[in-house]
């Protein structure tokens, strides 16, 4: 079986071929940390994660990186109006990235650069670019110049003489930064300190990096000089991904990446949900309103990964339903298991796995991860285990023999988990709540009362009485949060 998959630095689906055999290295351009993430970056660290999966269940050994980026005028706007600092900021919107994303089952990239952790690499190129005659400093600021890299453009098929005509009548001459550069299209690479703002002492004067460098940075100090995989949002294609080639390939002479992987974008009614436009919906928000994170998962899932999708109600209402069909799927061992006289402990041992599905799944995936694809068999397995179920509730017996459904329940189990959905065990569950929503903020502030008298074994016991009654709080420098399940 062959992997082959859509490569927009090539415009052409290839097959795939690692640099070092059996290795692939893959990074991801993370978030710009002043905001809650939204459904947008759900969609992203979804497919990455899944594709990270993917491959080490294809056998690769995979080496995942996903940076922060948290250098950022939004950042310290956001560090402004909260009379706080672009650390604090970054910091706590980290932290809420974590809690966001471990609730949609992500699983942890290998390493989280941070740019502010970055900063000698980020010199080390801007000095390099320099002695190639790449970049030049003007009035404490350094500049590329992307009329000296010949394939300027090569990514996201643009000539800059095109972009040149079609920016013309835009052009701003009397924008300080336009009057600093050689070319309207050369971007800083660093940006002299302005009063107040955070600053790094650098060979230029004292300042701070541009966003672009700092990728190339992350990618050669954690991964090397050519990755195999580099992957965004398509809305990185350009400017940004084709900064980020200049940069890196200008100073190595190597390609950056083998293949350049874009996710589609989430829309609404038509357009980016983005925290700039404002339009967007927050993961925690929705998962609040209790829609299940596996249900945030199978919406992202059952679109080609590359093509933009609209987010409305009633899309996650589909989702909702799909993943209740799925769950019972999945849930089909713990529930009849004893009955068949199974031993359940071991879901999803690869060694019963039936290869004729496998064969099927890793067909349809390994089409440009045609994850909707995959999802189909996946589907099929579920069904066939809810049609046994209740023919066990309705007859006491099953139409096929245990040994069979025991097979296509772990191989569903299996394939479910590369997709990263999974059911919890009931038996597993914490016990159904019957708290009201009063009474978990009342227990939440009796907790914060004792935390402030120092009687921290009294928060924690009521830490714990939540937790019992399936109730998770999540600590933060603005209070505490908490969501059921
Ligand atoms: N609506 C979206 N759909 C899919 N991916 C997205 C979406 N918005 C952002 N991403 C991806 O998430 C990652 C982090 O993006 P970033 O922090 O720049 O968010 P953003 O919301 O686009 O920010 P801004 O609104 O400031 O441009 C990038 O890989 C980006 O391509
Ligand atoms: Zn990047």
């Amino acid at each position: 079986m062959t992997l082959t998959l859509y490569n927009t630095l090539t415009r052409r689906q290839e097959t795939f071929t690692t640099v070092e055999p059996g290795k692939v290295k893959m990074y991801y351009c993370g978030v710009t940390v002043y905001d809650y993430c939204h459904l947008g970056h759900a969609r992203a660290c979804i497919v990455w994660d899944v594709v990270r999966r993917y491959l080490q269940f294809s056998g690769y050994e995979v080496r995942y990186i996903q940076n922060f980026t948290d250098i950022d005028d939004k950042i310290l706007n956001r560090a402004r109006q909260e009379h706080s600092s672009m650390e604090a900021v970054a910091d706590r919107f980290i932290k809420a990235y974590f809690e966001d994303m471990a609730r949609l089952g992500i699983k942890e990239a290998d390493e989280y650069p941070r740019a502010t952790h970055t900063m000698n690499g980020i010199q080390r190129l801007i000095h390099d670019l320099e002695n190639k005659g790449y970049a030049y400093p003007s009035a404490g600021d350094v500049y590329y110049a992307v009329r000296q890299f010949s394939d300027y453009g090569k990514l996201s098929g643009r000539k800059l003489d095109d972009l040149q005509a079609g920016a013309s009548d835009r052009v701003n001459i009397e924008d300080p930064e336009y009057q600093k550069k050689k070319d309207p299209f050369d971007f800083a690479l660093w940006k002299a300190a302005k009063p107040g703002e955070p600053a790094w002492e650098s060979p230029w004067g004292s300042g701070r990096p541009g966003w672009h460098i700092e990728c190339s940075a992350m990618v050669r100090d954690r991964l090397g000089d050519t990755i195999d995989i580099h992957a965004g949002g398509a809305d990185l294609i350009f400017p940004h991904h084709e900064n980020e080639i200049a940069q890196s390939e200008a100073v190595t002479g190597k390609p950056l990446a083998t293949y350049w992987l874009h996710n589609g974008m989430v829309k609404v009614d038509g357009e980016k949900m983005s925290k700039s436009l404002g339009n967007f919906t927050t993961i925690r928000d929705l998962l609040d309103r209790d829609v299940e994170p596996m249900a945030v998962r199978l919406f992202v899932l059952q679109a080609q990964y590359r093509k933009p999708i609209d987010f409305t109600d009633e899309a996650i209402a589909a989702a909702t339903n799909g993943w209740h069909t799925l769950k019972e799927g999945l849930l089909f061992g713990y529930e009849y298991g004893e009955k068949l006289g199974w031993e359940v402990k071991n879901a999803g041992n690869e060694t019963e796995i039936s290869p004729e599905y496998v064969n099927r799944f890793r067909e349809a995936v390994d089409d440009d991860f045609n994850f909707p694809g995959g999802l189909a068999i996946i589907f099929e397995l579920a069904k066939e285990l809810r049609r046994e179920g209740n023919i066990i509730v309705h007859e006491g017996k099953t139409a096929t023999p245990a040994a069979e459904l025991r097979q296509q329940w772990q191989t569903l189990v299996t394939l479910a988990g590369v997709l990263g959905l999974e059911a919890t065990k009931e038996a597993e569950k914490p016990a159904n709540n019957n708290l009201s929503d009063a009474e978990i903020e009342d227990l939440i502030a009796q907790r914060q009362a004792a935390r402030k008298a120092k009687n921290f074994a009294e928060g924690d016991r009521i830490r714990n009485e939540l937790q019992a009654q399936g109730i998770t709080l999540i600590d933060s420098k603005d209070g505490t949060r908490w969501h059921r399940g």
